[in-house]
């Protein structure tokens, strides 16, 4: 296990009568790239604010490289790229005007790596903010949160905006910074944004976080959609009482079901009993997975 690099205790935080977090606990650990799911006003957003020290817990610790995220947020900036939800820019700035003065801001003069990461996700540094599209706004906060190699990451749906090409770019560089022992925190509200670069999954549901999961661990559990043309009919009874198989639905000598990995041994073991004409299994999409488990934990804290 690595150091953890963001602790979160007990977390509670309310905004007047409305709990927009309740008793989070939650560890990203150096190298994890953590993906934080959850649907809007779940409360990612009010998370990554506590891990920035922009607002204070209302009960509950908040630590980040062991430090009070609250009382030591400026010794923490200083190791930390952000990006917030919307993209703050001066309008009159040039891209390169902001990386020149995010650099003097750090005490790093003009930041040698902006220039290559800007072109490798398509960006010009040349026009003022107010001409730029709201994808290069978006593309252009990443540069200001890379160029510095800062040790943590804390991305508030960083690839809203940017097309596939660009988003693919984009993981890489998040992937290239966990390589190099770098730390990520990302928000988003879909799986399939981030199970490209994901190493672990967090979900947030109503200000509860209802699973924490190795995202090979949800691969593990991948659904399978299971179809069997037997010679003749058949019962559903044995099917349905295999341990996972779920939506037994039979019509006549028709089989269908879905099944995780882990049952398909005793699954097939079962069909083989019977005179088969045909079979098709195929893996659904890791997102059908994840909203077949998942649904259920955050319907459970509803
Ligand atoms: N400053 C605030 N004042 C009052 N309520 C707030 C404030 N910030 C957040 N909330 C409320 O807290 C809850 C969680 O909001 P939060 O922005 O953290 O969700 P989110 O998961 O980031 O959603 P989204 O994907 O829409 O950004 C919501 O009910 C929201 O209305």
């Amino acid at each position: 296990m690595g150091a953890a690099v963001i602790r979160c205790e007990d977390v509670t935080k309310r905004f007047g009568t409305t709990e927009a977090l309740g008793g989070v606990d939650l560890v990203v650990e150096a190298g994890d790239v953590f993906g934080y799911l959850g649907p809007n006003g779940a409360g990612k957003t009010t998370t990554l604010r506590l891990v920035m020290g922009m607002i204070r817990p209302t009960s509950g610790r908040v630590e980040v490289f062991g430090l009070d995220a609250w009382r030591d947020r400026s010794a923490i900036h200083r190791r930390v790229g952000y990006i917030s939800g919307d993209v703050a820019l001066y309008d009159r700035l040039t891209g390169q005007d902001h990386v020149d003065f995010v650099g003097h801001l750090q005490g790093l003069g003009r930041p040698p790596e902006a220039g290559a990461l800007a072109e490798r996700l398509g960006l010009g540094l040349r026009r003022p903010a107010r001409e730029l599209s709201r994808g290069n706004r978006q593309k252009l906060a990443l540069v200001l949160a890379l160029m510095t190699r800062p040790e943590l990451l804390v991305l508030d749906e960083p690839s809203s905006g940017l097309d596939p090409m660009v988003q693919r770019e984009f993981h890489t560089l998040l992937a290239q910074h966990a390589a190099r022992g770098g730390t990520v925190l990302l928000s988003s509200h879909v799986l399939s944004e981030v199970q490209r670069v994901a190493t672990r999954i967090g979900v947030i549901s109503r200000g509860r976080l209802v699973a924490v999961e190795r995202l090979d661990d949800v691969r593990a559990k991948a659904l399978h959609h299971v179809e069997v043309q037997f010679a003749s009919p058949v019962a559903a009874g044995a099917f349905e009482t295999i341990e996972g198989v779920r939506d037994v639905r039979i019509e006549g000598a028709l089989l269908r079901c879905d099944a995780p990995q882990s049952s398909l041994d005793p699954l097939l073991k079962e069909v083989s009993r019977h005179e088969v004409v045909d079979l098709t299994c195929i893996e659904a999409e890791l997102e059908e997975t994840f909203m077949a488990y998942y649904t259920k934990a955050a319907a459970d804290v509803a």
